[in-house]
């Protein structure tokens, strides 16, 4: 539903202060570019409204571009309480063509603060508006929140091991020099697996780019949340949540709330379709490989090239959600509209010809939840997105971990070398990943030993991942604790 159809004072209202102690406790969630970013927070929206009885304004800061499939998701939220609001779009004609995707995000967010503040007005006007949630690149808005009284809460839709970095990286900042991925020891963040530099997120690894003082300036400015909500769990990441418990007060660190896995879990959100389950369900239990690179990744031409001969050569069944390629690989094409395009021309001559048998390939978009749950689906060669690894985890899927872009790297070192329920695809001084090499991978993962060690330890995710939203389960807990403390204010 939209803003402004949300239902205001009605006249019969007695006193005013007792009305505002019946109110529900109102959260405005602005959520940054990207449906990495928005669907998690839509489930996340969905748990206060329905467990803790809040209710919900989406405002939504954007450049007017890639909307509809975020006008889908929210337009499918079937809720009473959450309604949603558009901001401006605001314009970009001024960057330079190669600007990163991280300043994009934060600009988008930057140029509509004005337009945040007079939304905010409105809503804390006609509603009991506790809190500001924001996702990692919103806190720039904390000031904004600040001029209302409103608590700031950031959720931070990757892990616990993606968040000690930020805290740690201004540190490392002032401390060292030199590029990261020139660093002569891997980083040791507490209670996580040993990180080399250069494996930390994209808009880092370059220090002279203005990017890296943004993002720094940013990490920093997290620390004045009143809380941060993770989208992962203590039993996925324990060593990481028990220093933040054991260590976070003394470094004066905003409390840090574990409430995930928080997933994607409807089918009517108006994205999906049914010829790849129609398809899975002809294939036998555990057979079929998922290859998807989330909403926004691409691959170049050759490595598109080098995909499609691995899977073909490994024999095993797959779906392949294809996007056409990009100029350079490792990109990112949330902000890039590459109209009218047609993927399937850019595969190798007779490929899907030669694989109709065993492979299915659909353009752009698959409803991944659905096919991660199917019987059939037996792997995932994923670019370890993290909302993507986490439906993994509640699905028991053992996974090919593939990173392009953004934080991706660090969540592949989680899935490997912490986890154990990945192999991690190593590409070539070029940055390619080759067909042999990706045949093996996908050969192993689908019907060799190795793959069923990853297989029995991502069930054993799953079952944790099944307990921690029971009842006393430590997300509930953790989530219960948050609507507590919010549904204390402004009361
Ligand atoms: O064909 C598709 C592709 C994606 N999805 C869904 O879209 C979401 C994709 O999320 P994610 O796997 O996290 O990928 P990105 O969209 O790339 O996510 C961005 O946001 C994540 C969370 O912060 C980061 O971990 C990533 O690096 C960043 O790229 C998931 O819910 C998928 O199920 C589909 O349903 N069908």
């Amino acid at each position: 539903m939209a803003l402004n159809t949300q239902s205001h004072h009605s006249s019969n209202q007695h006193h005013n202060d007792h009305h505002k102690l019946i109110k529900p406790p109102h959260v405005a969630i602005v959520p940054t570019p990207g449906l990495g970013h928005l669907i998690p927070l839509v489930e996340l929206a969905k748990r206060l409204v329905v467990q803790h009885n809040f209710s919900i304004t989406f405002i939504i800061p954007n450049d007017g571009s890639h909307l509809a499939p975020h006008k889908k998701v929210l337009e499918a939220l079937d809720s009473q309480s959450i309604s949603y609001v558009f901001l401006p779009p605001v314009s970009f004609h001024d960057l330079p063509a190669d600007v990163m995707i991280e300043t994009k995000i934060t600009l988008t967010l930057t140029r509509s603060l004005s337009a945040l503040r007079d939304s905010l007005k409105v809503l804390n006007e006609s509603t009991r508006l506790v809190a500001l949630l924001v996702d990692v690149f919103g806190a720039e808005a904390f000031d904004v929140a600040n001029e209302f009284h409103l608590s700031p809460y950031i959720f931070f839709s990757a892990n616990a091991m993606g968040l000690w970095l930020l805290f740690h990286l201004p540190h490392l900042d002032e401390t060292t020099s030199c590029e990261y991925r020139d660093l002569p020891e891997p980083v040791l963040l507490p209670g996580c697996v040993p990180i080399q530099g250069g494996d930390f997120l994209d808009p880092v690894q370059d220090r002279s780019n203005p990017v890296y003082k943004a993002v720094v300036h940013i990490f920093k400015k997290c620390r004045s949340a009143a809380g941060i909500m993770v989208n992962s769990f203590a039993d996925l990441e324990p060593g990481a949540f028990k220093a933040f418990k054991e260590k976070g007060a003394g470094l004066c660190l905003p409390r840090v709330y574990p409430i995930g896995p928080v997933i994607k879990t409807s089918s009517t959100d108006g994205l999906d379709a049914n010829e790849c389950l129609r398809w899975l369900d002809k294939q036998p239990y555990g057979s079929v490989l998922f290859v998807s690179f989330g909403s926004g990744g691409t691959l170049s031409q050759e490595q598109l090239n080098e995909l499609a001969l691995g899977l073909e050569l490994s024999g095993q069944r797959f779906i392949w959600v294809i996007k056409s390629p990009n100029e350079t690989a490792n990109n990112a094409s949330y902000f890039t509209v590459k109209g009218g395009e047609n993927p399937f021309e850019f595969l190798p001559n007779g490929f899907l010809e030669r694989t109709k048998d065993v492979g299915l390939v659909v353009s752009s978009w698959a409803p991944q939840v659905q096919v991660l749950s199917h019987g059939s689906t037996g792997g995932f060669l994923t670019h370890c997105g993290w909302n993507s690894v986490l439906e993994s985890i509640v699905h028991g899927v053992p996974l090919i971990a593939w990173p392009l872009y953004a934080e991706q790297r660090m969540n592949k070192v989680l899935l490997v070398d912490g986890l154990k329920v990945a192999f991690g695809a190593k590409a070539d001084e070029k940055g390619i990943v080759g067909s042999q090499d990706i045949a093996k991978y996908v050969r192993d993962l689908i019907e060799g030993d190795e793959g069923k060690l990853l297989s029995k330890k991502m069930e054993e995710y799953k079952e944790a991942a099944k307990l921690v939203w029971a009842e006393e389960g430590s997300s509930a807990k953790s989530l219960a604790e948050v609507a507590q403390i919010l549904n204390g204010l402004k009361n």
